[in-house]
């Protein structure tokens, strides 16, 4: 094995026969049935102890039925004193399912998931005379969520407006912030705590910021609740066992990389992004999502070796057949995971040779919430890892700490051009930017894009990432921070080890105090990326920061070297 790729799984195909054999297989170790009844044993000895207090996720069509009435009730409350805008505080699995049931319900919710100053600054004023604040911190202690909560105290105080009446706290119970929410007598919804952040959509977490926006939260739990039975049934059948076996043998072929057409138009692949990541990306292995819009985007066509293709939310005939054809495979897409009215597959137009991997997954959404969960743990069953872990996110918020207190060193630019500060070799931006690019794999690399920046204001910019994957024709993601370190994060610096950094930064329009710390919003995301880009290096990984003194021209500038 070439030692540049840093992998040590040659990159091969499976034959049909092996795919059946490992579907075979998860059926007679009953696996789905096993999952189902909450059996800790499945992941090896080593993941026991925590598989034992994170499987309550199997039952929460049932368990979280009465938050329905719990949250209607006090959406009814709150909108009878005209308090209409929920915005959501929180990070990673506390974040990005409320984001999408809330947007496949089309109903407003604002999640303020950063610590850009700027996009903190634009979400406290916005309606704050009407607007409700949930907070939601499963550990109570994620640093994001808790500065988030102290500027909307600081700002509804300023408005004459009492705190109390307007935070609403989701937390697990006795976390330091049930403690001091309680404490300061807001109501707390206190959530399972044998869930694990990202396996927690049907929890209070999705539920609680959904529910008061006006989702139809019983409807997304009925929807689960109807694919339980398909989901846990021991079967070749059963949608999830056959993707994740889908996933798991692909992974133990070298495939690395999940092409994700986000078809559903809701923004599904970025919740699918964070469980896929952090659930595999571990010692070394996993596998990556590199979320794209649609089957005609880059990386999708043409895909590479490494990558399985994916598309969700299109069950059509034509939409499985075109992706098979793609992957080359009928056996793949036959593996199609679809619940709900699933068409059958007409093989006859299809060529069958194996040379790739391709999925189309569909259903309701509650119901696919639990299928890419089942899928996620069976996967990772197969790939021999422990799926309820995060080991890697720690290390960079160690460092950013560190960098907080004063304690790391803080990095200077290696030279400046055009109002751009530049922390890598180069004799110029443009060299600098080929040098990085020259550095990804050409057969199991991939760049990942991280942006520091307000992602509603600069939302447009997240197209560089066609640009650049139609010209490096290599797997490309692009990720907001400090978003992304509560979900790729843990595979960029956990997974296999073929990734090669773009950090991009800038200086706030106005920074933001921190009302009780000694920092502020803007020097606490600098130090987030810079730290991140610190255990990425340790990591051996290729990290190239861009920091923008004028973000607008900045970009400017950027997207005109890119194309
Ligand atoms: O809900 P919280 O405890 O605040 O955690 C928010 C996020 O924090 C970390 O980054 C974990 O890696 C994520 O899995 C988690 O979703």
């Amino acid at each position: 094995m070439p030692a540049h790729h840093g992998v040590d799984v040659a990159l091969t195909v499976p034959s049909t026969d092996e795919l059946d054999e490992a579907l075979n297989g998860v059926v007679a170790d009953r696996v789905a049935s096993r999952i189902a009844a909450q059996d800790p044993t499945l992941w090896g000895p080593d993941a026991e102890s925590e598989a034992s207090i994170r499987l309550s996720w199997t039952q929460l069509a049932e368990s979280s039925r009465p938050l329905v009435a719990e949250i209607e009730a006090l959406r009814a409350e709150l909108h009878d004193q005209g308090i209409d805008h929920v915005v959501l505080c929180g990070m990673g699995g506390s974040s990005l399912a409320p984001e999408v049931i809330c947007h496949t319900a089309g109903v407003d919710l604002t999640v303020l998931d950063s610590s850009q100053p700027d996009m903190v600054r634009s979400a406290l004023a916005d309606r704050l005379d009407r607007t409700v604040v949930v907070v939601s911190s499963k550990s109570g202690g994620t640093v994001e969520t808790d500065s988030q909560r102290r500027a909307y105290e600081q700002a509804f105080t300023e408005a004459g407006i009492d705190p109390v009446q307007r935070i609403v706290v989701v937390t697990d119970p006795g976390s330091p912030l049930d403690e001091q929410a309680s404490e300061a007598g807001y109501r707390v919804f206190r959530a399972d705590p044998h869930v694990g952040g990202r396996y927690s959509a049907l929890t209070a977490f999705g539920l609680v910021p959904s529910g008061l926006a006006g989702a139809d939260i019983g409807e997304l739990l009925d929807s689960a609740e109807q694919a339980q039975a398909a989901l846990f049934a021991d079967d070749v059948d059963n949608p999830a066992l056959r993707l994740g076996v889908l996933l798991g043998v692909a992974n133990r072929h070298g495939v690395d990389k999940l092409v994700l057409a986000d078809r559903s138009g809701h923004g599904i692949g970025d919740w699918i992004e964070q469980l896929v990541a952090e659930s595999t990306g571990k010692q070394g292995r996993g596998i990556l999502p590199v979320v794209v819009p649609d089957e005609d985007a880059p990386n999708f066509v043409p895909s590479t070796t490494d990558s399985i293709i994916t598309v969700i939310g299109q069950s059509q005939v034509g939409v499985i057949e075109r992706t098979a054809r793609l992957a080359g495979n009928l056996a793949h897409a036959t593996l199609a995971a679809t619940l709900g009215d699933n068409p059958p597959v007409d093989d006859s137009a299809v060529p069958t040779a194996l040379s790739g991997y391709a999925a189309v997954v569909d259903g309701p959404l509650g119901a696919q919430m639990l299928l890419w969960e089942v899928a996620v743990a069976v996967a990772g069953r197969l790939i021999g890892i422990d799926p309820f872990d995060q080991p890697d996110v720690e290390s960079a918020k160690k460092a950013a700490r560190e960098l907080l207190d004063g304690a790391g060193d803080v990095p200077t630019p290696d030279f400046s051009e055009d109002g751009i500060d530049v922390y890598g070799a180069g004799s110029s931006l443009a060299d600098a930017l080929d040098r990085l690019l020259d550095q990804i794999d050409v057969e199991r690399g991939y760049l990942a894009v991280q942006v520091y920046l307000d992602r509603i204001a600069h939302a447009d910019f997240a197209e560089v990432r066609e640009t650049l994957a139609e010209q490096l024709t290599r797997p490309v993601t692009f990720g907001w921070g400090p978003r992304f370190l509560h979900s790729t994060g843990q595979f960029h610096k956990g997974g296999t080890p073929t990734g090669v950094f773009l950090q991009i930064t800038g200086t706030p329009h106005d920074d933001l105090a921190i009302s009780g710390r000694d920092f502020t919003f803007g020097s606490f995301i600098d130090s987030q990326a810079a730290g991140d880009a610190a255990v990425l290096r340790d990591h051996g990984r290729p990290v190239l920061r861009l920091h923008l003194t004028d973000v607008e021209a900045g970009l400017a500038r950027i997207r005109e070297l890119l194309a």
